[in-house]
């Protein structure tokens, strides 16, 4: 199958970065965009000034609010926030172009369900062929055409290959699973986790702290996944591992940048307030906390940065209970 036109749903900084991966890798483009003034920036002047300003859009992206002028999109890439991907993919399903696979962009958990972006794909447009993208990629990076790396999952193998195929760009290189649980998994734990490294920065808790986090996060990851069906060589890789040390790391991350305003004292509401973007770490902590609970496994980060975000505890009750957890084997 060649893929002549993409639709990407929902233009946030993410979708509109991959509107412009997709244009670059030779392909036409309709961009749909919830808000008026979105369509009205990108009509006028190119630019997605309340997502993603000073990133000029290739003349190859059109902008449209309306789903109907995805009917023709032979690829849909699906981009809105995970809270909002039902509703979403809901609206578009009487347009959708039967057999056009959708790969889901997304990172997080529905909170209530508990269910990952693949799950609600299955319940929404049942026929339509899934395929997840993930991986450490900034939009702000990927749009400015800086090199980067993320993980492509298919189960169907031949159609993961042609979409990686038609989606790769010197500057944009998928690399291809099978694996669609575990190339999800990580994306949202990764964002519970650097709302936790952001608190240790803001802190000033130290860079051995923040590798501490890093690391005991991603055993907490890797548990989840594994017990959700994951391969663990797909959380290790770039949608996983790849994903954490990216948004641990730069308060470039709106994670990492929430957690960072809760530990110089901001409250959550104080950290959130007038902010359009989403950091779906505070969104899935919940779900992530309840899917560890529901499956037996211990993820005391999260967990901790689910009951901080709910105002069960402090910053300072969270590392004391995590300082204070019983000492045991690394690999238990
Ligand atoms: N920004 C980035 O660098 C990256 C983001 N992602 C993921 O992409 C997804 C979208 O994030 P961004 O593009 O960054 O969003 P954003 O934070 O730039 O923009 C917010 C988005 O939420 C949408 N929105 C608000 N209310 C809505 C509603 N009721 N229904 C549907 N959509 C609504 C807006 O239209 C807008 O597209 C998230 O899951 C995020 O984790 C993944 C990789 C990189
Ligand atoms: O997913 C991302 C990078 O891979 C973006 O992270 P933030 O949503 O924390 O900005």
């Amino acid at each position: 199958m060649e893929f002549r036109k993409a639709g990407v749903i929902g233009a946030g900084a993410w979708g509109t970065a991959l509107a412009l991966v997709c244009a670059r890798a030779g392909l036409d483009v309709v961009l749909q965009a919830r808000e008026p003034e979105v369509v009205d920036s990108i009509r006028a002047r190119r630019i997605n000034e309340a997502f993603l300003p000073g990133v000029e859009l290739d003349a190859r992206v059109s902008v449209t609010p309306d789903f109907a002028d995805l009917a023709d999109c032979d690829l849909i890439l699906a981009v809105p926030p995970a809270q909002f991907m039902r509703s979403t993919l809901a609206a578009f399903q009487p347009h959708a172009k039967p057999g056009a696979p959708i790969l889901l962009c997304s990172k997080g958990i529905e909170r209530g369900s508990l269910k990952l972006m693949t799950q609600v794909l299955a319940e929404t447009l049942p026929d339509a062929p899934a395929a997840v993208l993930s991986g450490p990629s900034f939009a702000a990076d990927v749009s400015r055409g800086l090199p980067t790396a993320v993980t492509l999952a298919c189960e169907d193998a031949a159609l993961g290959e042609e979409l990686m195929w038609t989606l790769s760009a010197p500057g944009f290189r998928p690399y291809l699973a099978t694996d669609l649980i575990g190339a999800e998994v990580g994306g949202a734990i990764k964002n519970v986790l650097a709302i936790a490294c952001g608190l240790s920065e803001g802190r000033g808790l130290g860079r051995s702290a923040h590798a501490a986090l890093i690391t005991r996060g991603f055993a907490e990851m890797t548990r989840l996944g594994v017990a959700l069906g994951a391969e663990p060589q797909t959380v290790a890789g770039l949608c996983g591992l790849g994903d954490l040390v990216l948004t641990c790391s730069s308060p470039q991350s709106r994670n990492m940048s929430l957690g960072l305003a809760l530990g110089q004292g901001q409250t959550v509401e104080q950290a959130l307030a007038g902010k359009r973007s989403v950091a779906e770490g505070y969104e899935s902590a919940p779900a992530v906390r309840e899917l560890a609970a529901r499956a037996g496994v211990e993820m005391p980060i999260c967990e901790g940065v689910a009951a901080l975000l709910a105002g069960e505890t402090t910053v300072e009750g969270l590392i004391d209970a995590l300082l204070s957890r019983p000492l045991k084997s690394e690999q238990g």
